[in-house]
């Protein structure tokens, strides 16, 4: 009796698997002829003889992703499915034109992981060390694109970021959300025996309740990147880091704790900065650098023409602007294309009242 339902089930396994097999045999016939659109698309691009062929279309990706999204109904996650296309988009304009993206490295950053997010796996990643290299890199053109963190994040100070933008061309292409999660590892050993916990400054402070219940013991120490955290932790006996999981297979270390943040929701966001100015995907944000003169309600009338247009406003950050002609610069992140009639209304009557005014770009709302 047990052996009949054994058969009978792998009778069915096996019928499953043949269609399976079928299945297979046509997703893969139309990634192929999916490819092969790509490269004629890649001929006419390239046909228009611009003198820089901007081959990834980030509005197109963003279009195509929303409606992947808007047709997934299970049973793979909304991440999964994404992911997938992700890929496939990533190997057919990999075919068109290898994309090389700098990233704020060292390998194994969060940074890292915001631009295989973004871009997918096929692309050339190069890791550089700071991010006023990453922007000079996209400057000189010897990188397509590169990856900067901007909020909150946990390698190095985003505020380099904002303010690079005083001194740059360069537009903002993309934005990349990642959910970040941290994990606490070591080349081995107990949690208990651990009397050393490295990491920066903000993974520090996002850990902050578990080390104190978990690791009370331990001295923390501050060091500029989760990555650093963890090289240093691979060479000490008794000092752990704390540092997202890539990183643990990286440096080799082993994870003695996993999630260990306050927040689970905790997320960070990156920009894509490039040379081009992207079209609008039909749900985009656009990105200012503003200043206003140094007088009372100057701030406040300047932001008006916002309000009066119906423009939102998603963010505004101000920093000091250290070019002694102003006092403030402030960014602000506002929904909506540039190219949009109500938003180019607002913008043009911003720019008369501002002492500096620059649109940093318009590009397409994170995705996922
Ligand atoms: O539509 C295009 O322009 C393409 O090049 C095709 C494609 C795709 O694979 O769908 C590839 C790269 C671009 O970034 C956008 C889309």
């Amino acid at each position: 009796m047990g052996e009949e339902r054994e058969a009978a089930r792998e009778a069915e396994i096996g019928r499953i698997r043949e269609e399976i097999d079928r299945l297979d045999e046509q997703i893969q016939a139309l990634i192929t002829r999916r490819a092969e659109c790509a490269r004629r698309i890649a001929e006419i691009k390239k046909e228009a003889g611009d003198a820089e062929a901007f081959f990834y279309r980030p509005e197109r990706e963003a279009q195509i992703l929303r409606r992947v999204l808007e047709r997934n109904r299970g049973p793979l996650s909304d991440e999964e499915m994404a992911r997938l296309f992700r890929e496939i988009m990533s190997a057919c304009l990999a075919l068109e034109q290898p994309l090389n993206v700098a990233f704020l490295g060292p390998e194994g950053t969060f940074t890292q992981l915001a631009a295989f997010k973004h871009f997918g796996h096929s692309i050339r990643s190069r890791p550089l060390p700071t991010i006023d290299e990453v922007f000079r890199e996209v400057e000189a053109g010897s990188v397509h694109y590169g990856v900067v963190p901007v909020e909150n994040s946990t390698e190095g100070m985003v505020s380099h970021t904002l303010d690079r933008f005083l001194n740059s061309p360069l537009y903002i292409c993309g934005e990349v959300e990642l959910r970040v999660h941290h994990y606490l590892m070591a080349v081995g050993g107990r949690i208990e025996d651990i009397r050393r916990v490295y990491s920066h400054r903000q993974s520090l402070a996002q850990c902050r309740e578990w080390l104190d219940a978990h690791l009370p013991q331990a001295e923390r120490i501050a060091v500029e990147s989760n990555a650093e955290a963890a090289r240093r932790a691979s060479r000490e006996t008794r000092a752990a880091a704390i540092a997202g999981e890539a990183t643990a297979h990286i440096y080799r270390l082993r994870i003695l704790a996993s999630n260990i943040e306050d927040e689970p929701e905790n997320t960070t966001r990156f920009l894509v900065i490039g040379r081009q100015q992207v079209p609008p995907s039909g749900n985009d944000k656009t990105s200012l650098l503003l200043s206003a003169p140094n007088r009372p309600g100057a701030l406040f009338r300047l932001l008006e023409p916002l309000a009066r247009h119906g423009v939102s406003m998603t963010r505004i950050e101000s920093r000091p602007s250290r070019r002694g002609l102003w006092d403030y610069v402030f960014f602000v992140d506002v929904e909506g294309h540039r190219s949009e009639d109500k938003v180019a209304a607002a913008l043009a009557e911003l720019e008369r009242e501002a002492s500096l005014f620059r649109v940093l770009g318009s590009y397409p709302r994170a995705v996922l």
